[in-house]
């Protein structure tokens, strides 16, 4: 029963594979991929391995999330999208700051390559969870408190036809309760109890996350950098699932 149970709950784990050691991450992907939804591929094993690499771990029988975090001129960011979409992502994401021509401009280039079928999420960031009010406002000359402009540009996303946004932890009640149930929250800054926060500043562990209405969690170090990555990601399942008990 409880095995059931967390293969439902495994859906909504994203594992970041943060890994520049080829071997070591295709080892990670047949360790891990019964027990998590999506690996997500950033920006250091697409600069090291490339759009071949996402294959390999598609036809290893993941589906990966492209963490490339699009922001540039419209048509740019409108054409990394078609490419996304053909390499066959389930996901992908692009910085709301890109602003709403740049963001109506990739869902559209995106519907037109798929046809509206088997679209791949496409996820807009907010406020990144390595910085705090003090970096937003003397960084990026940002007065807002960081839960203000998160759902600033989650209203700009939702505007555009994004699915959803990524945003820490500490803001997904509040985008919940505004934007509702369809309206996809993807949360990093995810730091199960005793784990060291790292450059990260907006966490939570894996369970207040699921409470506060989380879609999808992204791990990276916590199951990285475990002696034994699977049990890590299963106790960050359990801890899921009595979670979304609670929730009920
Ligand atoms: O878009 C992301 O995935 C992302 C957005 C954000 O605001 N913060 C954030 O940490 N991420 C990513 O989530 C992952 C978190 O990794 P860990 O901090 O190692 O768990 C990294 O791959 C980040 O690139």
């Amino acid at each position: 029963m409880k095995e059931e149970l967390i293969m439902d709950t495994k859906e909504r784990l994203i594992v970041a594979l943060d890994l520049a050691e080829r071997e070591r991450v295709l080892g990670l992907v047949s360790q891990l991929h019964d027990c998590c939804g999506m690996f997500k591929v950033g920006l250091e094993p697409f600069c090291n391995y490339g759009p071949a690499f996402v294959k390999e771990i598609q036809e290893a029988g993941g589906r990966v999330f492209l963490d490339l975090k699009f922001h540039d001129i419209p048509r740019t960011v409108a054409q990394a999208g078609r490419a996304a979409a053909r390499l066959g992502v389930a996901m992908f994401n692009v910085h709301i700051a890109g602003g709403r021509e740049m963001l109506r401009a990739v869902v559209e280039e995106v519907e037109d390559e798929t046809g509206g079928k088997r679209m791949p999420l496409i996820i807009g960031v907010t406020v990144l969870t390595s910085l705090g009010a003090e970096e937003l406002f003397n960084d990026l000359g940002i007065e807002r408190q960081p839960l203000d402009q998160v759902l600033f540009w989650a209203e700009i996303a939702k505007e555009c036809g994004l699915s959803g946004v990524v945003a820490s932890p500490r803001e997904i009640a509040a985008i919940r309760e505004r934007f509702g149930e369809d309206f996809l929250i993807v949360t990093p800054g995810i730091r199960p109890a005793g784990s060291s926060a790292g450059d990260q500043k907006r966490i939570s562990t894996p369970g207040e996350a699921i409470n506060a209405g989380a879609d999808y969690i992204v791990v990276g170090r916590p199951i990285l950098q475990a002696v034994d990555s699977r049990e890590a990601a299963r106790r960050i399942l359990r801890e899921m699932e009595e979670s979304r008990d609670e929730r009920k």
